[in-house]
């Protein structure tokens, strides 16, 4: 019988991020949502004081999986239609006073996770090429500190500084990519990052193209 844990390992999330562009290079949110989901299963495997993060990026998910459903679902195909949409409709709140009225847009939601995915891309970027002594926590809070910290309450710092303590070793951590030996992990991870850089930059192009970097 098949075992769907056994085929489940951060290769094929890493490489989900490839089906997120299509040839018009326009980021098809079904696939960008999978993805996220396939990094929130990692996310769970690390421990329950990881789950206050997942939990927040579950809620952002739902937010998009709710956008894709609804009537309005065909402007929510890609990153670029949305964009369009709802900046179109005035339907995003752009400054901080207007903060309340579309708490839920896509291009406020998105951009969370987005920025998200820089932090990925440098903690990821950390562990491919540093040394088998390299302190996970180290790695972890200098990506953080390199992106996500900027936009984050001193509350939310303090507990993620603390979760980044429970972080396993860097052999552990490549090993738990379930890819093999560390070194078959790190070689999958030169593979794998290019697709989530091609995604992270062609978003971050469109999200400056729109003054749309700094919603509230
Ligand atoms: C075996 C290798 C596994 C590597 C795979 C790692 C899987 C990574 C999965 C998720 C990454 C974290 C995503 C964090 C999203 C944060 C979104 C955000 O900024 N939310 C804040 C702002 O939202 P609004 O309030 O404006 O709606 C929110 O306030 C913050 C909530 C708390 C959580 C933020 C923690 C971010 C820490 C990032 C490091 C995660 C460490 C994971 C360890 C591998």
């Amino acid at each position: 019988m098949d075992d769907p844990e056994a085929d489940f390992n951060l290769k094929v999330v890493l490489i989900s991020f490839k089906q997120c562009l299509n040839e018009k290079e326009e980021v098809l949110l079904d696939h960008y949502i999978n993805s996220w989901k396939g990094l929130v299963r990692f996310l769970n495997s690390l421990g329950a004081v990881f789950s206050f993060i997942s939990k927040d990026v579950v809620s952002k998910l739902q937010i998009m999986e709710h956008l894709r459903n609804s009537p309005q679902y065909e402007h929510y195909t890609s990153l670029q239609s949305m964009v369009a949409y709802e900046v179109g409709n005035k339907l995003v709140d752009i400054d901080r006073r207007s903060r309340s009225r579309y708490p839920n847009s896509g291009c406020r939601t998105v951009l969370r996770l987005h920025r998200a995915l820089r932090w990925l891309q440098l903690f990821l970027e950390g562990l491919r090429t540093s040394s088998e002594d390299a302190r996970t926590s180290t790695l972890c809070s200098d990506a953080y500190n390199a992106t996500l910290a900027a936009y984050h309450s001193w509350i939310v710092r303090q507990a993620v500084t603390v979760a980044f303590c429970a972080l396993p070793t860097r052999k552990v951590f490549l090993e738990t990519m379930n890819v093999g030996s560390s070194e078959q992990a790190v070689e999958m991870l030169g593979e794998a990052l290019p697709f989530i850089e091609h995604v992270y930059n062609v978003s971050q192009t469109l999200y400056a193209e729109h003054s749309l970097l700094d919603l509230p």
